[in-house]
């Protein structure tokens, strides 16, 4: 399998290349030059394997070329071997053809376990054959930091810089990413927002140099391999509820884009789906472009769901390249003229064409406790604030009911207590066992400024081992 830019101007790279880089160099995203496609007779046949094994029909085109057959299901087992549910991803039905997907039940508590620890053995996988050492700068809003570090933390070479926001991320996920112990493990708090953290990550991979030569490595979603991971669960929803025989609709909390991407190729591949919402919190860029043509930068505000408070969706980018005939030139114009203005639109038919598949919803932090509330009181399932948000959409935007409606559920409520709290129902989410001394753990964190040369310098400084590159 060969990737190419969603610039046009970028060497095509294979899958072991692609998993080590993070932006091509002409600026844009890497996506598979050609999508498999599979039958309904081979989805079909896919009924009842465990996760790992359907994860290794779903993804095994994507590597094809880099890695054995062998390899790849021995560590897919092992990943998937450390996740807490029986299920690996649970449906939770909500009410009638209404269900939520659990995806909060890897080590870290949200979604992105599912794709960040198959993400750190591939990385061990190659860098140990090319005996290679590599830095990886990621940015998050609070889930991605923690479980890049969970993932990555056993690699031996690997150095991993995680830029969060200072005080905008809950306390439970900064204690997640800020005590894990190891001389590889370096949490920066950056005075500014997610957007900031992102941008900073993203200038590093167009100018290297500050890293002496040494490869970077995105954890971010802009890494190809993160997408496809997440492929995996919309096949596996979609199978324990009569796919690909009927078809489905997703609701997803969404941000940065990833994971209703993921669905969007899911669908690409041969699955059923017939409608995908995109669920946000009041940073709705991608709200705005859904529902009236508009992807306009706005400032940015704190929400109840800190994870989503994002405002440059990263893989988009990676929508509008589909949107316009996978013309790279165009893409690259759209985009410069976004960076210019701030301000990003298409024309109508292309607009009509994706509203076919794509509805949206902004919710607000109101809207998103007493989703709470009415759910647990109805089912007595505890959502967390993105989960939250995801069904508030599914139900105000569904098309039918007589198909399924499933909402991804993001994250665990542990994680959001403030939310939790402010929904005012009677339950107080507990912390899993491993995760049970969290309070009491040594936190190690540095607050810098929001300058790009003040965190590329700490790089350089601390990027092997903890010493200077
Ligand atoms: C809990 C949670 N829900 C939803 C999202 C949105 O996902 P995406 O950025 O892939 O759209 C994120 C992070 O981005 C998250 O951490
Ligand atoms: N919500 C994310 C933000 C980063 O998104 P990613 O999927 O591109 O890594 C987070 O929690 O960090």
């Amino acid at each position: 399998m060969r990737y190419i830019s969603t610039r046009g101007q970028a060497p095509a790279l294979n899958f072991e290349d692609v998993l080590l880089t993070g932006l091509a160099t002409d600026g844009g995203l890497y996506v598979p030059e050609n999508l498999p496609h599979f039958t309904q007779e081979e989805i079909a046949s896919w009924a009842g394997l465990p996760y790992h094994e359907l994860a290794f029909n779903v993804m095994r085109p994507f590597v094809a070329g880099s890695i054995s057959d062998a390899d790849f299901k021995r560590i897919l087992k092992e990943t998937y071997g450390v996740f807490a549910h029986e299920a690996i991803a649970p449906l939770r039905q909500l009410g009638a053809n209404e269900w939520v997907l659990e995806l909060f039940h890897g080590p870290t508590l949200a979604f992105k376990d599912f794709a960040l620890q198959l993400l750190g053995r591939l990385l061990d996988h190659f860098l140990l054959k090319r005996g290679e050492r590599v830095v990886i700068m990621g940015a998050t809003s609070g889930d991605t930091g923690s479980a890049a570090i969970e993932g990555c933390k056993h690699c031996e070479n690997v150095d991993i810089f995680i830029l969060h926001p200072h005080n905008r991320v809950s306390e439970v996920q900064r204690r997640q990413m800020t005590t894990i112990k190891g001389d590889n493990i370096h949490n920066i708090a950056v005075e500014g927002n997610f957007d900031d953290c992102q941008e900073m990550v993203k200038n590093s991979f167009a100018d290297q140099g500050f890293l002496k030569g040494t490869r970077l490595v995105a954890v971010n979603s802009i890494n190809w391999a993160r997408i496809m991971a997440q492929i995996v669960y919309y096949f596996h929803a979609s199978l324990q509820l009569g796919g690909p025989a009927r078809s489905m609709a997703f609701s997803v909390p969404t941000g940065n884009f990833g994971d209703i991407f993921a669905g969007y190729l899911a669908r690409n591949m041969g699955l059923p789906i017939s409608q995908l919402i995109v669920a946000t919190n009041r940073n709705d860029i991608l709200h705005r472009f859904m529902s009236g043509n508009r992807y306009a930068k706005d400032t940015l505000h704190p929400s109840l769901s800190p994870s989503m408070d994002i405002m440059v969706s990263s893989n988009f980018e990676r929508l509008l390249f589909d949107m316009h005939g996978r013309n790279g030139p165009a893409v690259a114009e759209l985009m410069s003229e976004f960076r210019k203005t701030g301000l990003l639109s298409v024309e109508d038919e292309r607009w009509t064409e994706t509203r076919r598949l794509f509805d949206s919803l902004a919710v607000d932090d109101d809207a998103t406790c007493s989703t709470i509330t009415d759910v647990y009181r109805a089912t007595g399932e505890l959502l967390d604030p993105h989960t939250a948000i995801g069904v508030r959409a599914a139900r105000e935007c569904r098309r039918s009911m007589s198909l399924p409606m499933i909402t991804l559920g993001t994250a665990h409520p542990v994680k959001f207590p403030e939310a939790v709290i402010k929904a005012e129902v009677d339950v107080e989410p507990v912390l899993p066992a491993h995760l049970k001394d969290l309070f009491e753990r040594d936190e190690r964190f540095t607050v810098l400024a929001n300058e790009l040369h003040e965190v590329q310098s700490f790089v350089a400084q601390h990027g092997n081992r903890g010493k200077p590159l």
